[in-house]
């Protein structure tokens, strides 16, 4: 049964959210046929009484090539039945789809107005550890095929299209996108955007920096070490600010009055009660965390909210050799699409930013024979990255008030408790990373 070999495989695949969990039951929602041998597939599989939905790109050859051999679900009627995102030969018929707006049995295959679309490229999958799988077509598109379903259209795609048309520097372009109808709702299946090449991922750049600094003896001062960072976290400061300006100039913008200040706090004690209750090293902190979100209770002034990125860490940005790209406007990962849309604080991703510089300098200190010697030089290379970032971000037009201490230092904190409660689900080795945010700090 069909239904049976597609459980017992997606239970495998990295991108599947439920792993670790048995999964209850899997129905197949739709099956459709894209080309001769590719069907596209959404199925619901039922953990604990939840349901996720996927989408699977199925091929069906009689003869499956030894190339193909890894990507094998199973059999069925002597047909071979296998994972389509690794043919690139069928993979071909999504990118011909958006070139020529394609519509297949309900899949709407679309390529952003005014750009043509190249359909030379031949595909291949990225083998970055993802939630997604992206498909990358020569050295000019990245198409990006979620996994897991939610109803709607992905900010992603809302916010790279609507900063596209403005001609908004630092992001990747967007090509084209493939979308349906799920429970009567359009929803984004795919994005192409421009493949950025040659680039870096920010965090393998900070990463390689603070291990040049961990590496110099005698010591030296962070300014002083081969691969100092400080020049890039400014032009990255920079850069965020100017995509902050362009998403408020895009998005409607509004403002947190004094009054609903309040609330903002309660909804920062919410998240930490629910996270609290999941990892219990979080509870030596809870007060000195809820002391910090008092203060935003205190502030007098009103907050000014608009969209932003939402997920904004050194993993989402990429230096071209020209300058810093940002990545992956989806918002937090996990929340509803409508709190993933909603107006914010932009401070909450410069929180965001200054956490990761945080964990790029922590980072090579888990497991180092001689941490306690480093951790002192981990504080220096954090706190020059942050404040260069935030110099950048204030020579960029961003603005953080005096009085935006005490907002900054609550989303930090609020970061790092989701911090903690990822890294307790996802990589439980790393968790002394965010656990380090909640010591006490010198005056
Ligand atoms: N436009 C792009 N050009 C080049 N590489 C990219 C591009 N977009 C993403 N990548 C690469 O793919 C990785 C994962 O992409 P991302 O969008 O963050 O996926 P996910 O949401 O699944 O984490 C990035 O770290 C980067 O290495
Ligand atoms: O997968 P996403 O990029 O959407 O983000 C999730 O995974 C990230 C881990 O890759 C996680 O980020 C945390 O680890 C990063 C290093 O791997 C570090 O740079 C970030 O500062 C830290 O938050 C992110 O929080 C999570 O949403």
């Amino acid at each position: 049964m069909l239904d049976e070999l597609l459980a017992a495989w997606i239970s495998r695949q990295r991108w599947f959210g439920g792993k670790g969990r048995p999964i209850d039951d899997l129905s197949i929602d739709a099956d459709v046929e894209l080309a001769a041998g590719l069907r596209h597939l959404i199925v619901a599989v039922w953990q604990d009484g939840s349901r996720d939905r996927y989408q699977l790109l199925l091929g069906e050859r009689d003869d499956l090539p030894e190339r193909l051999s890894h990507a094998l679900i199973g059999t069925q009627d002597a047909t071979y039945l296998y994972d389509a995102v690794h043919d690139s030969d069928l993979m071909h018929v999504l990118l011909e789809g958006m070139a020529a707006d394609g519509t297949r049995n309900g899949l709407r295959m679309r390529h952003v107005p005014g750009h043509t679309v190249d359909t030379s490229p031949r595909s291949l999958v990225l083998g970055a550890e993802q939630s997604n799988t992206s498909l990358v077509f020569g050295d000019a598109y990245i198409c990006k095929l979620f996994r897991r379903l939610i109803p709607g259209v992905n900010p992603e795609l809302e916010i790279i299209t609507a900063l596209a048309d403005r001609n908004a520097p630092h992001i990747a372009q967007p090509y084209g996108w493939i979308e349906a109808d799920l429970d009567g709702t359009d929803t984004t299946l795919a994005i192409m955007q421009e493949f950025l090449t040659p680039a870096n991922d920010g965090w393998d750049l900070a990463l390689a920096s603070v291990r040049d600094l961990y590496a110099s003896l005698p010591e030296v001062p962070a300014g002083e070490a081969g691969g100092d960072f400080a020049a890039e976290a400014l032009r990255l400061g920079i850069a965020t600010a100017r995509v902050h300006h362009e998403l408020a100039a895009a998005f409607p913008t509004s403002i947190v009055e004094i009054h609903e200040v309040k609330r903002m706090a309660e909804g920062l004690r919410r998240r930490l009660g629910r996270a609290v209750a999941e990892v219990p090293e979080l509870r030596p902190h809870v007060s000195a965390i809820e002391a910090a979100y008092h203060q935003v209770e205190l502030l007098t002034t009103e907050v000014p909210v608009q969209r932003v990125h939402g997920d904004f860490h050194l993993g989402q940005v990429m230096r071209t050799p020209t300058d810093w790209v940002i990545l992956d406007f989806e918002g937090e990962p996990g929340q509803p699409l409508a709190e993933r849309r909603a107006l914010s604080s932009p401070l909450r991703d410069v929180a965001g930013m200054l956490r990761s510089f945080d964990y790029a300098a922590r980072h090579l200190l888990l497991g180092h024979s001689e941490a306690e010697r480093l951790e002192p030089r981990a504080q220096e290379w954090a706190d020059r990255n942050r404040a260069a970032f935030l110099d950048g971000y204030t020579e960029g037009g961003g603005v953080i008030n005096a009085a935006d201490a005490a907002l900054l230092r609550a989303f930090e904190l609020s970061k790092a408790v989701y911090e903690v409660v990822y890294e307790a689900r996802n990589r439980p080795a790393w968790m002394p990373i965010p656990l380090a945010a909640f010591r006490p700090r010198a005056a």
